[in-house]
C-alpha cells in the first residue's frame, strides 16, 4: 500500500501555522513530514508538538526549508507575501504541490507565483472556507443581476494583528462583484476614504476595513439600492475552517498538472 501525502506546514509558529499542524497531524488522510520556521527562531531544533506546548509529535522543526520539502508531496504556506514567493520556487523544485493562504500579495508576488504555477501545481485562495468560497459565486450573481443603482459595499472585520487590508477574501469579493458587473475590479476599486471624499462614484466598489481584538473573519458584501439593501455575509467562527480546506486542497492537487488553480476548483463550484 502507498503511503499517505507528506505535508510540510511552513510559518510553523504562526497563528494558521500551529492551526495547521493540529489539522494535518490529526489527519487520517495525510501525514506531518515538516515544519518550518524564519532563520534563527528559537523553536529550531525542537519538536513541532512541544514547541506548540503539546504532545510531540514526530517533527523537529527547521529553517531549512528545501530539505523539508524534498520529503513532501505538498507545502501549505500561510506565510508573507515574501516569503510565498521564495517557496513557490523551493517547491517547484522539490516538485510539491504549493497551497498558498497567504494574503498581501502584490502584482509582481502574483507575477512570480504565475511563473513558478509553469512548473507546479499551485493553488492560491484568500480564503479556503466553503463558505466565502460559495459567497463569491452568489455576490458574482447578485452583482450581474443588479446594475449600478445598487451601490457595491464590502466591509470585512479581523483581529487586531492583521497586517494588510482589505483582506484577501474582500478583494475575492469585490472581484468576483466586478466579474458580475462585466468590469475590472482595478478601475472601480475604491479602498481609501478619509476626509472630504467627495460623492460616491456610481459604480465603484468600495472597501471597509475593520480591525479589532481576535475577530477572525467577518465579511459582508452590500448592495445597496434606493429603499432597498441587500447584505450576503460569511462569519468565520473558528480558524480551523481554513486549516481544513487547505488540506483538502493539498489533497486534491496530487497528480494535478502544473498550473495555477483556486478553492473553486478544489471545491468544484
Ligand atoms: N487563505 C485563507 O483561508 C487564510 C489566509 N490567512 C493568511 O495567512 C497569512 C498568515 O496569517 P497568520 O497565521 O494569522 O499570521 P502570523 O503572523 O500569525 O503567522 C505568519 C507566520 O509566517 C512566518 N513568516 C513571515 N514571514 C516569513 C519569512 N520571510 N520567512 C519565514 N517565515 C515567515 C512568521 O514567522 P515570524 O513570526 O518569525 O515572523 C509566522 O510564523 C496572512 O497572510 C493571512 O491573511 C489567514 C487565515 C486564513
Ligand atoms: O489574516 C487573517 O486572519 C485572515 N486572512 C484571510 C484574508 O485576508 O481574507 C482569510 C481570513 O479572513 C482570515
Amino acid at each position: 500500500m502507498s503511503e499517505l501525502p507528506g505535508i510540510v506546514v511552513t510559518g510553523a509558529s504562526g497563528r494558521m501555522g500551529q492551526m495547521l499542524i493540529r489539522t494535518v497531524a490529526a489527519s487520517e488522510a495525510c501525514r506531518l513530514v515538516g515544519a518550518t520556521v524564519r532563520e534563527g527562531h528559537d523553536w529550531i531544533g525542537r519538536d513541532v508538538g512541544e514547541a506548540m506546548g503539546g504532545a510531540a509529535l514526530g517533527v523537529t522543526v527547521t529553517d531549512d526549508a528545501l530539505e523539508a520539502f524534498s520529503h513532501a508531496q505538498a507545502v501549505i504556506d500561510f506565510t508573507s507575501p515574501a516569503a510565498t514567493v521564495e517557496f513557490a520556487g523551493l517547491a517547484a523544485q522539490a516538485r510539491c504541490v504549493h497551497v498558498i493562504g497567504t494574503t498581501g500579495m502584490g502584482e509582481d508576488d502574483l507575477a512570480r507565483i504565475a511563473a513558478a504555477a509553469r512548473h507546479a501545481t499551485i493553488i492560491r485562495a484568500g480564503n479556503m472556507s466553503l463558505g466565502v468560497n460559495l459567497l463569491m459565486k452568489l455576490t458574482r450573481m447578485v452583482a450581474s443581476a443588479l446594475d449600478a443603482d445598487y451601490d457595491i459595499e464590502i466591509v470585512e472585520a479581523h483581529h487586531n494583528r492583521k497586517v494588510d487590508a482589505p483582506s484577501g477574501t474582500a478583494l475575492m469579493l469585490g472581484e468576483a462583484a466586478a466579474d458580475g458587473r462585466g468590469m475590472r475590479l482595478a478601475d472601480v476599486r475604491d479602498a481609501a476614504r478619509d476626509g472630504i471624499t467627495g460623492a460616491r462614484k456610481r459604480g465603484d466598489i468600495g472597501f471597509s476595513a475593520i480591525r479589532g481584538g481576535d475577530i477572525i473573519g467577518e465579511h459582508d458584501v452590500i448592495f445597496a439600492g434606493e429603499g432597498e439593501r441587500l447584505v450576503l455575509r460569511h462569519v468565520a467562527s473558528d480558524r480551523s475552517l481554513f486549516a481544513k480546506g487547505a488540506v483538502k486542497a493539498a489533497l486534491w492537487g496530487q497528480g494535478k498538472k502544473p498550473g495555477e488553480y483556486d478553492m473553486l476548483d478544489v471545491l468544484g463550484l
